[in-house]
């Protein structure tokens, strides 16, 4: 794959039939502005044979300095804006202010890798001002190690923001949020803290105090000692998240207050902090009640340099000119988006390795920010990220492809073609709460369908597609193989993503067994061991990770459907020719889920052995009065247990009705009681009963706001 540089620039040219070899020494003229910046340091670990007789020169500095004056006009009026010129005896690089003049060494650094240097011109400079990623996922935080890889990542890719709000940080959340960290873990945020400053990347701290906040002095005042104890840390940006939450900390009023009080009295004082940033309770639309207020009354009071973060029309969304032509006008400023993706905090079994796509190219000037909240896997959601620093720094150039092909080899260079291949296939996230879906194996979808088609209509085999389903299977179990024999070249990645890279080698060997089984339903012998080898894989499939319940999935969006499909097309061949009643049925959930309440009506089953369970959700469900939830079994079973877990308290539950059925025509009542003190679980008296449905109904008369934890069963054995 040719050059390019990265992010895409605004404007770049290079004399096609002329360059330089890299300059051995050089001469700095650099200015004064740069004193206490990250461009100087990193342009001499790029060139560090600074020599003051050397012939060759190079200028740096930001507009205001003389050494580049002569050079002013060329700078783009731009915030992080800079001018880079290569020329035979000099290079000039002049920002219009430090970050920009970062920026024009971080261009200077890729172009640097060629053998030659280009005598090139970039006046270049962001359409959007905030770009970067918010950590606000649930589920494993990132590393130390992930963060500090992370930041260098941003500093290359030219992102500006990094949001530290991981759920499951104690001490950004309730019950911890009014406490400093312990000695250990504030050591580490300071790392952090001066990493993100290496890269010139603003690193802000998130609060998360709303499930339990009092509006009140002493919590305002514990929340600013909170904020003083982390800029003591060198923190310079700060964030209060609302999302999630319930109860008396989602008034918009209140919130404002807080936010303003701490605008006024924290942030204008430092003088050296950047605005600061609010996530509402209502982030996207499809929560939003206009009417209610809540977002007009956030409009309305914030002070207007407070940032307000926004995921969209709902809450994973692609973002669009109609998504900021609702937002903008409510909040009276320009949304600083929240981009719910790659975060798979909601399908952990699946990762999300596909292009970045789907948001508007037109939109640059509709919004103050746009970060990703990413997956719990750094490294691997570095596809996604290398291409939201593309798209944000340049929108209208953006190419969703080639920047993920380019995102791809800039994470694993050597293995790209191996990378490429997994990731293609390892892309859409399976049926899901929120209804959101990716292309998959967008390449082979043709040769897949047209495999299928003639194969359940005719009986027939469509060579040529069968050939390019055959090929596919051995570059994935060679990809899966290579990839996890890949070494040194990125083993943090291959760390990450082992489980599925093993799952992604079954799926090419069962793609392989299946095509096998295609050409034998005909063959009494022949066929047997193929139909036992696919049932084998099949297991295998099913139970590879103890932390994934129900086992990690790869090639799940159109690879594994059309092999299964296949599986149980040439068995019920094999059983109507020879009379046999081989085992045809490939995937199989005996449970079923309906519900009229609009988060729930989504969320996936599964089982594992004898346990079957509905996915839970992280956010507030907004439960309507008289909604339900009905899960249905294929056949009656017997219950051992039955555990519900609304994050409510004992009370909670009081607002609702707990029935199960044997026909789905008579119900009876069952009792729900503590599992223990204090615990929001609960547990159904069930036991031995024989049901073919469950239901659990609002019967409070009004809408209730839970979370859905937990809803699992297990059956007798
Ligand atoms: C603003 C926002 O998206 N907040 C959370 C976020 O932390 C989750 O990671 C996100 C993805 O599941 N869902 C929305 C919600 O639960």
């Amino acid at each position: 794959q040719e050059f390019r540089l990265q992010p895409t620039p605004q404007n770049y040219t290079v004399q096609q039939d002329d360059s330089i070899s890299i300059p051995r020494q050089y001469r700095l003229m650099a200015g004064n502005s740069l004193n206490n910046g990250t461009a100087l340091p990193l342009l001499r670990s790029l060139m560090p044979e600074e020599a003051p007789d050397a012939a060759f020169r190079i200028y740096i500095g930001t507009k205001g300095d003389k050494v580049v004056s002569s050079y002013r006009k060329r700078i783009p009026q731009k915030s992080e804006g800079y001018f880079l010129k290569i020329e035979k005896d000099r290079i000039i690089i002049a920002g219009a202010d430090e970050r920009g003049t970062y920026y024009g060494v971080q261009t200077l650094a890729q172009l640097l890798t060629l053998d030659k240097l280009p005598l090139a011109e970039v006046a270049d400079y962001p359409d959007v001002p905030y770009r970067g990623v918010v950590e606000g996922f649930y589920g494993t935080p990132w590393s130390q190690e992930d963060r500090i890889r992370q930041l260098d990542f941003y500093g290359r890719n030219k992102m500006n923001v990094y949001l530290y709000g991981p759920k499951d940080d104690p001490y950004h959340s309730t019950p911890h949020w009014r406490k400093p960290y312990p000695a250990q873990e504030a050591e580490r945020l300071k790392q952090l803290v001066d990493r993100a400053r290496d890269n010139n990347v603003i690193f802000y701290w998130a609060i998360h105090p709303g499930q339990d906040i009092r509006w009140n002095e002493e919590d305002r005042e514990l929340l600013l000692q909170k904020f003083e104890s982390m800029y003591q840390l060198g923190v310079r940006g700060f964030a209060v998240f609302f999302d999630d939450i319930s109860g008396e900390g989602t008034k918009a009023d209140k919130q404002a207050e807080l936010l303003n009080y701490i605008d006024n009295h924290f942030v204008q004082v430092k003088k050296d902090v950047a605005p600061l940033v609010m996530c509402p309770t209502e982030y996207n639309k499809s929560w939003t009640k206009v009417e209610g207020g809540y977002l007009t009354t956030l409009g309305e009071k914030l002070n207007k340099d407070i940032q307000i973060m926004w995921t969209g029309n709902r809450v994973i969304a692609t973002i669009d000119r109609p998504t900021l032509d609702f937002i903008n006008p409510l909040i009276k400023r320009k949304a600083y988006i929240w981009w719910n993706f790659p975060v798979s905090d909601y399908v952990r079994d699946h990762l999300l390795m596909g292009p970045v796509y789907g948001n508007g190219l037109d939109i640059e000037d509709g919004m103050s920010a746009f970060v990703s909240n990413p997956m719990e896997h750094a490294e691997a959601s570095k596809i996604s990220l290398y291409s939201v620093a593309d798209y944000t720094w340049n929108m209208e150039k953006f190419d969703s492809d080639t920047s993920w092909r380019h995102a791809i080899k800039d994470l694993m260079p050597l293995h790209a073609e191996y990378l490429e291949t997994f990731a293609a296939h390892n892309s859409d996230l399976g049926k899901n709460g929120h209804g959101f879906r990716r292309e998959e194996s967008i390449r082979l979808q043709p040769a897949l369908s047209a495999l299928l088609k003639s194969y359940l209509e005719k009986g027939e085999i469509d060579e040529t597609a069968y050939n390019q389903v055959d090929e596919e299977c051995r570059k994935i179990i060679l990809s899966a193989d290579m990839l996890l024999a890949s070494g040194n070249e990125n083993r943090p990645l291959i760390d990450e993503i082992r489980p599925w890279l093993t799952q992604f080698k079954l799926v090419g060997e069962y793609g392989k067994t299946v095509l096998e089984m295609m050409r034998l339903p005909q063959q009494e012998e022949a066929f047997l061991p193929g139909h036992a080898h696919a049932q084998a894989l099949q297991t295998l499939m099913t139970d590879n990770d103890a932390r994934y319940p129900q086992g990690v999935k790869s090639g799940s969006g159109q690879l594994m459907p059309t092999f299964d499909a296949l599986f149980e097309a040439s068995t019920k061949q094999y059983n109507q020719r020879f009379h046999t009643a081989l085992n045809a049925r490939a995937v199989y959930s005996p449970y079923t889920l309906e519900s009229n309440v609009q988060q729930l009506a989504l969320l996936p089953t599964q089982q594992k052995g004898k346990e079957g369970s509905i996915a839970p959700s992280n956010e507030v469900i907004l439960w309507q009065a008289g909604g339900s939830l009905t899960l249905s079994m294929d056949r009656p079973r017997v219950l051992a247990t039955l555990r519900i877990d609304l994050g409510t308290k004992e009370e909670g539950y009081t607002h609702f009705r707990l029935e199960t059925s044997l026909d789905g025509k008579t119900w009876r009542n069952a009792n729900l009681q503590s599992v223990w003190k204090g615990y929001t679980m609960q547990k159904a008296d069930v036991k031995g009963q024989k049901v073919l449905k469950i239901r659990l109904t609002n019967t409070s008369g009004s809408e209730q706001k839970v979370y859905f934890k937990a809803f699992r069963l297990t059956e007798q054995e």
